[in-house]
């Protein structure tokens, strides 16, 4: 079954939403943009993440002493690189404990990460072409402007190992119930 990530979380009640909602991944904006969160707020947000969802950090640019604090005091399983990450980035992470997940370049689609992750943008609600992407070694990570309206054909045609959703589960900027549970719902009905 095709797993589910809902992005960008930002408060309590986003955390609340989740654990109620069980999606298989949540994730906590380290990059520059309005989802952007500091350390501490990581620190005391993926404390309350319910045992068994993985929490990610995402990153554009990593900062591995920002990443090596988070990991160590258990606050993430993983880290999305949502650029294309070298094999000492992959390594670097790996060494802090964390599985990987890496953007692939549309010229260079490869990466030695765990997973590949194709996205349009960066956190932009822009939804790429499904029916153009490359067939790689590794699982995929299909983000980008995915909604419950839109996640089924996504699956279906993309097949991918991971669905992964943030803006356009939000209502004036932020996280909305029922678009989340919608989500979720559509994702785990697909296929
Ligand atoms: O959300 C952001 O601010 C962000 C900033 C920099 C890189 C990625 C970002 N968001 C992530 O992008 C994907 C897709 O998001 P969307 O569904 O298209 O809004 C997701 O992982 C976001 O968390």
């Amino acid at each position: 079954m095709t797993q589910v990530k809902v992005c960008g979380l930002m408060t309590e009640a986003d955390v609340a939403l989740v654990n109620a909602l069980r999606p298989d991944l949540v994730g906590f904006v380290l990059a520059v943009g309005r989802h952007q969160k500091t350390t501490a707020e990581v620190l005391s947000l993926a404390k309350q993440v319910a045992p068994g969802i993985r929490r990610v950090a995402v990153v554009v640019a990593p900062d591995f002493d920002q990443l090596a604090v988070l990991a160590s005091a258990g606050a993430i399983d993983t880290v999305q690189f949502h650029r294309p990450a070298t094999l000492a980035q992959v390594q670097q992470a790996r060494a802090l404990g964390l599985q990987t997940i890496a953007r692939i370049a549309a010229d260079a689609p490869r990466t030695l990460a765990d997973v590949a992750l194709v996205d349009a943008g960066d956190g932009s609600g822009e939804t790429l072409d499904w029916r153009a992407l490359p067939v790689l070694a590794q699982p995929l990570m299909l983000a980008g402007g995915l909604d419950a309206t839109n996640v089924a054909q996504a699956i279906a045609l993309v097949h991918p190992a991971i669905v992964d959703a943030s803006s356009r589960l939000e209502t004036g900027g932020a996280k909305d119930p029922a678009k989340v549970a919608a989500f979720i719902a559509a994702a785990r009905n697909a296929e």
